[in-house]
């Protein structure tokens, strides 16, 4: 039985890319600096001490950030018996965003330059924001920036609930995000409001548009909830997604990875919140998955809990929870079923600013007779989906080399 199953931890890279230069991103390393957090006792709230991640180490993953970056991360060390393939891999899309990473390691890089708003404040056309006020009924909005999601509503939230507009941000990243609050706002209005935003943003070549939602009375109990949607372009070209679904095999999306692919290739969906819910679900449809099935988990909470949030002692605390599981899970694997660890991009939380770092991305890849040992440095993340073709036997991808005969 063929079955692939690819975690993908939103975010956790391991050491700057071979371009990081170009992002401002030299000396970056997601996973480095939490380890080195941890070893300083600069992370001991919620958790205590060294990193540990004793079963992603079996995999490789200390092996990986030493081939990476030329040093084994604190706490991790070579005298671990590596159970797994491991390897590291640099990004060929232009972009350090989410679905450039998403849809590459499907085969599928972003080669072309995405529309970007980049001025930090009065960041957004006027005949766009226009456009969408009026075909959504709305006299005005606030925000116009750049902003961290959490810092916008300490400083908007209330605005907004008390005049009825909406908060409307960017980033670094191609996204138009829009926060309402999901009681006075409403979560369909907001739903409805991110529906017009992507069709008037169609000339401007923008990745995403993101419904943010959150609860609350005031600054001091704001959240963001689950109900968080994004609404992506469709990927350039069909991805391994879309090759398995097409020869009749299933692809059961877990978490936001349905949105990140704009539905196409997907077969199954599955919603979860928190890393818990993901990795329960996870599970779930790890033990119902037949034949040529590949389940596809994103867990987003390492980036935009942690990361983006540049939660040093959080992001390491919710990777030894994520390491605490994976006993469950090899406890469920059958012999032919392949495994991938890998991530999107990084955003060290030790890092300026609250936003992605152009990095390389661990790829574990662990079961389907693949020997124990260095995968080296890959080229693209695409080396993962032609890995995937060649495992499912579908014809290679236009990207990636495999490292799967
Ligand atoms: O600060 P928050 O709202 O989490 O936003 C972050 O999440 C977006 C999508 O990953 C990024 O563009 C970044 O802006
Ligand atoms: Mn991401
Ligand atoms: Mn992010």
């Amino acid at each position: 039985m063929k079955r692939t199953f690819i975690l993908m931890l939103d975010s956790f890279g391991l050491g700057a890319a071979t371009d990081a230069e170009k992002f401002g991103d030299v000396g970056s390393d997601t996973f480095g600096h939490i380890a080195q957090a941890c070893a300083q006792g600069k992370a001991d709230i919620g958790r205590q001490g060294p990193l540990k991640l004793p079963n992603l180490a079996k995999l490789g993953l200390g092996h990986a950030g030493f081939e990476s970056t030329g040093k084994f991360a604190d706490g991790f060390n070579a005298d671990v018996e590596v159970i797994g393939a491991y390897g590291h891999a640099d990004e060929l899309s232009s972009g350090k965003d989410t679905p450039s990473g998403h849809w590459e390691m499907a085969g599928v890089p972003v080669l072309y330059e995405w529309g970007y708003f980049s001025d930090l404040t009065h960041s957004f056309p006027k005949e766009l924001t226009d456009k969408i006020l009026k075909r959504a009924g709305l006299e005005d909005f606030l925000g116009n920036c750049h902003a961290s999601g959490t810092q916008i509503l300490e400083e908007l939230g209330e605005e907004h609930m008390k005049t009825g507009k909406p908060i409307f941000y960017t980033s670094a990243d191609s996204v138009f995000q829009v926060a309402c609050h999901e009681e006075t706002f409403g979560i369909e209005n907001l739903y409805n409001l991110c529906k017009i935003a992507r069709e008037e943003l169609e000339p401007y070549n923008i990745g995403r548009v993101i419904a943010r939602p959150f609860v609350g009375t005031g600054p001091a109990d704001f959240a963001r909830t689950g109900n968080r949607h994004d609404y992506a372009v469709l990927p350039p070209a069909p991805t391994i997604l879309d090759k398995l679904k097409a020869a009749g095999g299933e692809v059961v999306s877990i978490g936001k990875i349905a949105d990140i692919y704009a539905h196409s290739g997907i077969t199954q969906k599955f919603k979860a919140t928190g890393l818990e819910e993901l990795f329960d679900e996870t599970l779930t449809q790890i033990k119902r998955a037949g034949d040529n099935t590949i389940v596809f988990t994103n867990f987003v909470d390492f980036d935009s809990h942690y990361g983006h949030r540049r939660d040093t002692a959080g992001y390491a605390k919710a990777l030894e929870y994520f390491d605490s599981r994976l006993p469950e899970l090899f406890a469920i694997l059958q012999p032919d079923d392949l495994v991938v660890f890998t991530a999107d991009h990084g955003c060290d939380p030790t890092w300026v600013g609250t936003e992605h770092t152009r990095e390389r991305v661990p790829v574990l890849a662990y079961g389907a007779g693949l020997p124990a040992g260095s995968l080296g440095r890959r080229q693209s993340f695409a080396d993962i989906g032609q890995s995937i073709a060649s495992y499912f036997k579908l014809e290679p991808m236009n990207y990636g080399e495999s490292f799967i005969n």
